[in-house]
């Protein structure tokens, strides 16, 4: 049995991030939430793009003010009034002012702003009450950014900052990676759909709907292959299918050790490499993961708990990575939380107690959901926002002490 940390490498080992040409494709800006910026995108324009005015007041030449105080004011005419998107007409000449506002392009000869608040105007004349450091309340062409540096790297997610920037520097169409597919089936002779009514002995496939939603969530694409019973030739049928319309399978149940749990034997059978067969983690332990050449299997546990703690754990840093995201966006995210309650572990295996994450008086908090933690027991599983681990050996962490906890 492999520890949380060998199989979290040999996961994370076994997919390559999308990057061949054809796994790129161009769309609107407009599009672009939550996409995967695919190249780097460098700017044609310096920010900003020219010298102008971060105050509403006068663009003055500094040595013409210089020592003005209350005391002694000094007077200068006003000789052009300049709005935001208006290119100023002339150059201002010694003991002249423009009247100028936040925004607005800096008349040639100046190279100071005097705030409205310091001055006094009268008809076409400003007194000036204070004076200001030269070069006060400019902003420069290009002192936040030049034409031609890099403005955004590859592998990033495009939130609205970013979609801000690509606005900002015309990057109307953007170059992002594909959505990465992932087929997503439930295995098991007593699952019906929500819809149908329950006969004695028969469960709901409540796993597909979790992974779908998962999978929506971080923006890839689900394929649904619905239900597949207990028969190793439909299974075959499906698998087959599945890897090859997908750059990923999920599957839930039939992973384990009994006599109708088939999926190991046929991801041999149809020739992929089986690289995890058990973890230790609890819930979870049956993961199985299997490598063909363009597509990864994710044989995820039946017991519902169990199918996601192992995709929160390692199947979305998995195919974060996959995405093309960095480093730093896949990777799993883990806080050190004050914990509210008693947790307790048999101390086999690394153990995953789900609850609440929650931030008090600038320190993370978790709190055990409430009932049984059991791997068949969804239900108290809603409104999870964060898993505490407790590492193998450790049997009991006291209310109030620190534990790790995996943000979901
Ligand atoms: N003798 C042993 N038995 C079991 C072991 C073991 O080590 N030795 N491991 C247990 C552990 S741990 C887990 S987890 C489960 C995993 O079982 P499978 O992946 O083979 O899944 P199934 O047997 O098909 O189902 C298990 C459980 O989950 C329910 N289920 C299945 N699919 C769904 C679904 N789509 N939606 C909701 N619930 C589902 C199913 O009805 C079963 O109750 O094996 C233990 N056994
Ligand atoms: O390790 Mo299995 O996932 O309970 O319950
Ligand atoms: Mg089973």
């Amino acid at each position: 049995m492999l520890t949380v940390d060998q199989a979290e490498s040999i996961i994370l080992d076994l997919v390559q991030p999308l990057q061949s040409p054809q796994d790129i494709e161009t769309i609107d800006l407009c599009a672009a939430l939550g996409r995967v910026l695919a190249t780097p995108v460098i700017s044609h324009l310096d920010f900003p793009h020219w010298d102008n005015s971060a105050m509403d007041g006068y663009a003055v030449r500094h040595a013409d003010i210089k020592g003005s105080t209350a005391n002694h004011p000094i007077t200068l005419k006003i000789v052009e009034e300049i709005p935001a998107g208006y290119q100023p007409q002339r150059s201002l000449q010694p003991r002249e002012a423009a009247r100028i506002f936040t925004g607005a392009c800096l008349p040639v000869g100046a190279d100071t702003i005097v705030m409205q608040e310091d001055t006094q105007r009268l008809g076409n004349h400003v007194t000036i009450f204070n004076c200001p450091p030269p070069q006060a309340f400019v902003r420069r062409q290009g002192c936040f950014h030049k034409a031609g540096d890099l403005l955004l790297t590859p592998g990033i997610p495009l939130d609205a900052a970013e979609i801000a920037v690509l606005a900002a520097s015309q990057s109307v169409q953007v170059p992002v990676y594909r959505r990465v597919k992932v087929a997503i089936f439930s295995t098991g002779d007593e699952l019906v759909t929500p819809d149908q009514p329950l006969e004695p002995g028969q469960l709901v496939d409540s796993n597909r709907y979790a992974l779908t939603a998962l999978m929506l969530k971080m923006g890839v694409e689900p394929l649904n292959f619905s239900i597949v019973r207990d028969r190793p030739q439909a299974l075959k049928q499906t698998i087959s299918q599945a890897i090859n319309q997908a750059d990923a399978v999920l599957s839930t149940g039939g992973v384990s050790v009994g006599d109708y749990d088939y999926i190991e034997q046929i991801l041999s059978e149809l020739g992929g490499k089986i690289h995890v067969q058990s973890v230790a983690i609890q819930p979870g332990k049956p993961l199985t993961v299997a490598k063909f050449p363009d597509c990864v299997y994710f044989g995820l546990p039946g017991n519902p708990v169990s199918a996601l703690v192992t995709c929160w754990r390692f199947i979305l840093p998995a195919l974060r990575k996959l995405s093309g995201l960095k480093s730093e966006y896949y990777q799993p995210v883990f806080v050190k939380a004050r914990s509210l309650n008693l947790l307790q572990s048999k101390g086999k295996r690394e153990t995953y107690l789900w609850g609440k994450l929650s931030v008090n008086q600038g320190e993370y908090e978790f709190q055990l959901a409430e009932g049984t933690h059991n791997s068949a027991n969804l239900v108290n599983l809603a409104q999870t926002t964060g898993l505490a681990v407790l590492p193998v050996n450790c049997t009991q962490v006291e209310a109030g002490d620190f534990v790790q906890v995996l943000q979901v």
